[in-house]
């Protein structure tokens, strides 16, 4: 046995010297029939105490430390990442602080990283690690895919019979295409813009408020607006408007529904959703209303049906994206209004950097005066609207970017030793973790600071290193800090391409929000006060609120009768 593992067994957090007393004791003073019990129970508390401590002693020394679990061998991480949701990676990590550490999860290992620069080399494009072998799995059971579709969906994710052949690649590139800066996300974000102002004027018509939760009233328009821009006027929500009650109900229990243990009794409510909203995607598919959708959604229900996919699970397939549109710009544009609304000052002086781009204020010699917010003079001439966004991401997302470790191999980042992965090793970036470190954010990481990304200048967006795409945005990364470390739309090969959609319609609809309406306590009148995140869950998008606040939402004095709407 070499050296050092010897004395790694000699240091472990194991008391020999205890066991080597307690065997003894057993063989000189108990009767054979009370040692065999006596050495049962001992035995198996040994196990539960120290197998782990054990393990991280014989470990390959040059692998992620493994961090023993305290008193629960194989189970007692995974019971504590259900338990504390993504939060969990900070705690079991809080003494050692380890950039890169290992945990035990029943047969496997979960490595997790928590230092940017070993982040920024894990998330680039490689053969040694795959982000498709980790999601599939889940994506079958959260949409409800079948064997065959998921055999289509698999073949070639590695990309062994080359970069650009199998389904998954083809409908990956041209989703991505869609989305980038360009003419086509053009057109889609100035159908969603005019949505946005329409659903806007008819939710607050006049002077009489509105009470609804805050989260609700984000829903409502998100919901309705984003499928009518991406889905077409033949949306399954417009069609039939109840099933927006039932998206958010499917989304809120997801985690039951792909725990899939008897879901039709353990997750009953968001089960059953899931099954309405499913039929519906089947017959948009089936009836053909995608040929009214937009050019991305035609696209990719014709690739999926290309690929052998019957019409029923080209529909379930419409779910993951519908999740992918609204499931975090919902919470993320709760967030941003919360974030403002809830403080006076930062309201006030958002109102008044953002009336820049309030272009055309024109009034007709009849009927209701017209005001348009421009959208591209937000993202350019508004700095802190803009930090104030990307600060609201920084504080909620906690999404960890999940990559599979297809072949061992060994990573390195400056200022780290090399570290070895395991085949079949399942690394976490934690996100979360990563956002709340002093050593990148400063000695104010745990605070929101809506001026944190302010720049002077206008830049090209940092944000999102290995993209091609790039935007001008009046924000920057705060000195010192790398793309790596900003991880809330992912980053490196598995990137979010719909980042650049998703700011267009925040910034847009918060912009609208902030100039047409005041949105209050619904008790006091006054402002809310900031929700608590909810950080215990697992997390599929970013934080949700603890408590969603309850709101009046009313015309600000003088717009009553204005007609507002946002253009690009
Ligand atoms: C604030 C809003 C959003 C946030 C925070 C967000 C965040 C993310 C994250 C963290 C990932 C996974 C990256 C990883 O695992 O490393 C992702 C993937 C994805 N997002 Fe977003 N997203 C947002 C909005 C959108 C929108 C509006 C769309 C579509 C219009 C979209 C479409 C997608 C798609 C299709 C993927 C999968 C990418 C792939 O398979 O390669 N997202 N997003």
């Amino acid at each position: 046995m070499p050296q050092s593992t010897l004395s790694r067994l000699l240091a472990a957090n194991i008391p020999w010297t205890l066991h080597i007393a307690a065997l003894l004791t057993s063989i000189w003073f108990l009767s054979p029939a009370s040692r065999s019990i006596f050495l049962l129970f001992y035995g198996l508390t040994t196990f539960l105490f120290d197998t782990e401590c054990l393990l991280a002693a014989l470990q390959n020394a040059d692998e992620p430390p493994l961090i023993p679990h305290l008193y629960l061998p194989y189970v007692g991480h995974v019971i504590g990442m259900f338990w504390h949701g993504a939060s969990y990676f900070a705690r079991v990590n809080a003494s050692t602080q380890y950039p890169m550490y290992t945990l035990l999860t029943l047969t496997g290992r979960t490595i997790v990283v928590i230092d940017p620069a070993l982040a920024g080399t894990i998330q680039k494009a490689s053969k040694n690690t795959s982000f498709y072998g980790m999601i599939l799995e889940v994506t079958k059971r959260l949409v409800d895919l079948d064997e065959p579709t998921m055999e289509i969906i698999r073949w070639n994710i590695s990309g062994e019979h080359g970069p650009h052949e199998g389904l998954m690649h083809e409908a990956g590139s041209m989703v991505a295409r869609e989305l980038s800066p360009g003419p086509s996300l053009n057109e889609m974000s100035a159908v969603q813009l005019q949505q946005f102002s329409m659903l806007l004027n008819a939710f607050v018509p006049g002077s009489t408020g509105v009470e609804i939760s805050l989260m609700d009233f984000v829903k409502r328009i998100f919901t309705v607006g984003n499928a009518f821009t991406i889905y077409g006027p033949q949306n399954p929500f417009a069609l039939n408007p109840s099933l927006v009650q039932d998206f958010w109900t499917w989304e809120q229990g997801m985690i039951a529904v792909m725990a899939d243990i008897f879901p039709s009794l353990t997750a009953r409510k968001p089960y059953l959703a899931r099954k309405a909203i499913n039929a519906a995607l089947e017959e948009f598919v089936a009836k053909e209303h995608y040929r009214n959708a937009s050019p991305m959604i035609q696209k990719r229900v014709q690739i999926n049906l290309k690929h052998g996919l019957t019409t029923k699970m080209a529909g379930h397939a419409e779910l993951i994206l519908l999740f992918g549109v609204t499931g975090n710009v919902v919470p993320t544009t709760f967030w941003v209004l919360a974030n403002i609304f809830s403080r006076p000052e930062l309201l006030a002086r958002i109102r008044e950097e953002t009336s820049q781009a309030v272009l055309c204020m024109r009034s007709a010699p009849v009927g209701p005066r017209e005001k348009v917010i421009n959208v591209a003079q937000l993202k350019t001439k508004c700095p802190l609207l803009v930090s104030t966004y990307r600060e609201t991401i920084r504080s909620i997302a906690n999404l960890s970017s999940v990559r599979l470790v297809m072949h061992t191999h060994t990573v390195s980042a400056p200022g780290h030793r090399p570290y070895l992965l395991r085949q079949g090793g399942i690394v976490q970036i934690a996100s979360g973790v990563i956002h709340a470190l002093d050593s990148v954010w400063g000695s104010d990481a745990n605070k929101f600071n809506p001026s944190r990304f302010m720049s002077a200048t206008t830049t090209n967006e940092q944000f999102s290193a290995s993209s091609s795409a790039t935007e001008i945005t009046a924000t920057a990364l705060p000195k010192g800090v790398s793309s790596a470390a900003y991880r809330g739309f992912g980053g490196g090969s598995v990137i979010c391409p719909g980042r650049h959609f998703a700011q267009n319609e925040i910034l847009g609809f918060v912009a609208l929000c902030v100039h047409m309406l005041d949105i209050v306590d619904v008790k006091t009148g006054g402002s809310f006060a900031l929700p608590v995140k909810d950080d215990g869950r697992i997390p599929l998008s970013v934080m949700k609120p603890a408590r969603e606040p309850q709101v009046l939402i009313k015309r600000r004095e003088g717009e009553e009768s204005a007609a507002w709407s946002l253009e690009l």
